[in-house]
């Protein structure tokens, strides 16, 4: 038996949808299937071969409607018929018959042409093999992994959220003080600590899905950046430790940076206001191992925060190290895919070796999808659920964020640079708040003294060279201002939370289209707008290929390249400055090996490389190419290229 849902009427507008649509109930799913339907987009389902399936709901006919995601409900109740109990013939015949009536269909606008899908007309009824039915609306090169990833997986694993940022009606707000599963203190800092009044997508989405039910299943979360993922796993966490309490650490959060480590501690320490026989404590790099130790003994911990060298040097060093994991409960790995990538890979690995297998396994990041299949195999189990609130790739950003891209020469960089900034703060006096990110530690620390030095504009400087106490209160005093300068390397690309960032510059290609993802994610946080704009010169340009769908403008480079009297005699001046002549001459080596690292996806050649670094250092003002040493010639294997300046009586303080 099939209940039905069919269009009433013919439908002419903008969004029409070109015939009908039925659904089935087996077992706990709904299956929603129709004939010809390319413009239909029902947001929380998968889709192939004429098939969608959603998890369970509790009122049918509300929750179609809920989920085809770009009509309104009105609209929705004006033009669907709820049928009841019809057979498979019936249905068809149903369906028939309306797709006929309607023929005068006009073209949906302001769908995007990717997000057409056609679908199997003979697959009505295949939720016979589910297995087969799971994929994708959205179909793109890209995403195949995702889709390898999930039609390997049933069902049940799968949980999208609505199309993300569009706007939650009343009633499908989940609001914080009506949530009867969340422990009274912990609202209470929710409410009162925080003032949030309702739970974010993501946060909804494992509200209703896990914490209500009740589930334990491992999770892999993947949401926008800044959408509060970290509250949501914290709501886990700290159900579970208020109802399996143990003697021994319950849930290890491993963190790629320190800096993210104790933003994570201090939300944490927030949630647990008025819960203190809960405790959290970081171990990261840069505090004498010895005091760790101390600290263990004495916070005893319930959450331990960790970066991963950190970990891995206690497991390997610390004596009887492991056995405070030896109950864990939950392991949860923020920041994903880059913690599980080749990188970090090995690390992750060794570490989850003195782990206990018995434990949740709870993965996440805004962009989990280009090695979902990976992940899954290596730290999932087998019942793990996947909730995600993005179903289509280009939409990987933020809607309210601005993206645009400035092709320039490599010999304008530093005006570019400088021009943009300018602007930005006259533009918005008392509210900019800027992150520059630069290819390379040496290039960020470069920056930061010449815009100090020379340019006179204050920029605050963060990147792995700095002390861990010198990054921290760099880190807080940024956060803390209200307007100011970041110059950083990838260290802040991902997971950081700096309130009110106004815009993002990008200098060069990031090292990946998730990179590029996680870096403009710093902004157009918490639904705010914000700006973000890459600056690519004739060697970067490629690059631009992984990331021209996500609806970035291109802007003009000469609104940007105008050198007025103050620039033109700073950058003529500083040649005689040692401590920036120093700087500038480990910036252009690791300028040739953020290069040479990446001249196949480039596709550069050595002499390119050369060029595009000689002229980025020239648009600094420094005239003479600076030598290299002959250690770094032999590992950029050009040792014998005649345009490099190579000693071999300089040492590799430089590289
Ligand atoms: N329910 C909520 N209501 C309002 N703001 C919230 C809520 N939950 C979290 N936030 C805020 O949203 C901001 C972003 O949160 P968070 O840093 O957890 O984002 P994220 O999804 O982890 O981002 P990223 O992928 O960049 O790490 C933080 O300021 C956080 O305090």
């Amino acid at each position: 038996m099939l209940s039905s849902i069919i269009l009433k009427s013919d439908y002419c507008c903008k969004k029409t949808i070109k015939s009908c649509l039925s659904f089935d109930i087996k077992n706990k799913y709904h299956c929603f299937s129709y004939t010809s339907n390319k413009y239909l987009n029902i947001s929380n389902g998968l889709y192939k071969s004429g098939l969608v399936t959603i998890n369970k709901y509790e009122s049918r006919s509300f929750e179609i409607k809920k989920y085809i995601t770009y009509s309104s409900k009105k609209w929705i109740n004006k033009n669907f018929a709820y049928l009841k109990n019809l057979t498979d013939t019936e249905v068809s015949n149903r369906c028939s018959k309306q797709s006929q009536q309607i023929v005068t269909d006009k073209e949906p606008v302001g769908l995007h042409p990717k997000k057409e899908f056609s679908l199997d007309q003979t697959s009505v009824n295949s939720e016979k093999e589910p297995r087969a039915a799971l994929n994708y609306a959205t179909r793109d090169a890209t995403q195949n992994n995702t889709d390898d990833a999930l039609k390997t997986d049933t069902p049940s694993n799968v949980t999208n959220a609505p199309l993300h940022n569009q706007a939650l009606s009343e009633s499908e707000k989940v609001l914080i003080e009506k949530v009867e599963e969340l422990d009274q203190d912990i609202k209470k800092s929710l409410l009162e600590v925080f003032q949030y009044k309702e739970l974010t997508d993501v946060q909804k989405l494992i509200y209703e899905n896990v914490l209500k039910v009740n589930k334990k299943n491992d999770l892999l979360i993947q949401a926008k950046t800044g959408t509060g993922k970290t509250i949501s796993y914290l709501l886990l966490v700290i159900d579970d430790i208020l109802k399996n309490r143990i003697m021994s650490v319950h849930t290890l959060i491993i963190v790629p940076t320190r800096e993210l480590a104790n933003q994570i501690y201090n939300e944490a320490k927030m949630l647990l206001t008025f819960k203190n026989n809960i405790n959290v404590l970081t171990l990261i790099g840069g505090i004498k191992r010895r005091e760790d130790q101390i600290n263990i003994r004495r916070v005893k911990p319930d959450i331990v925060i960790c970066t991963v060298g950190r970990l891995l040097d206690h497991f390997e060093c610390t004596y009887l190290f492991n056995t405070l994991f030896e109950n864990l409960k939950m392991l949860i790995i923020d920041e994903a895919d880059q913690l599980l990538s080749l990188g970090y890979k090995n690390e992750i690995n060794r570490i989850i070796s003195y782990l206990p297998q018995k434990k949740r396994n709870i993965l996440l990041s805004a962009t989990l999808s280009y090695n979902l299949t990976e992940i899954r195999k290596n730290i999932c189990k087998s019942d793990y659920l996947f909730l995600n609130c993005i179903q289509n790739i280009s939409q990987h950003t933020n809607e309210q964020l601005k993206q645009s891209v400035l092709f320039h020469k490599a010999i304008d960089t530093t005006v570019i640079l400088y021009n943009i900034l300018i602007e930005h703060m006259r533009l918005n006096q008392f509210t900019y708040k800027i992150i520059v990110f630069f290819p390379t530690a040496k290039a960020t620390a470069f920056f930061a003294n010449f815009f100090q030095k020379q340019l006179k504009i204050s920029v605050y400087e963060i990147h792995r060279q700095k002390e861990a106490a010198h990054r921290q209160i760099i880190s807080n005093r940024f956060a803390l201002e209200s307007v100011g300068i970041l110059f950083t390397s990838d260290i802040s690309a991902r997971g950081m939370h700096y309130s009110n960032v106004t815009l993002i510059v990008q200098v060069n290609s990031a090292i990946s289209r998730e990179q590029y993802i996680h870096r403009v994610g710093r902004t157009a946080r918490s639904n705010k707008e914000g700006n973000a704009i890459i600056l690519l010169n004739e060697a970067d340009q490629l690059f631009f290929e992984q990331i021209k769908d996500l609806n970035i403008n291109k802007l003009n480079p000469d609104n940007y390249i105008i050198k007025n009297t103050n620039i033109s005699s700073y950058l003529n001046s500083w040649i005689s400055n040692t401590q920036l002549l120093y700087l500038a001459y480990a910036y252009y080596s690791s300028l040739l090996r953020f290069y040479k690292t990446k001249y196949v996806t480039l596709k550069l050649t050595d002499d390119e490389i050369i060029d595009v670094v000689n002229n980025t250092l020239l648009s600094t003002g420094l005239v003479e190419q600076p030598h290299i040493s002959n250690k770094l010639a032999i590992a950029l294997n050009m040792q014998n290229n005649p345009r490099l300046k190579i000693r071999k009586d300089i040492d590799d303080l430089l590289l």
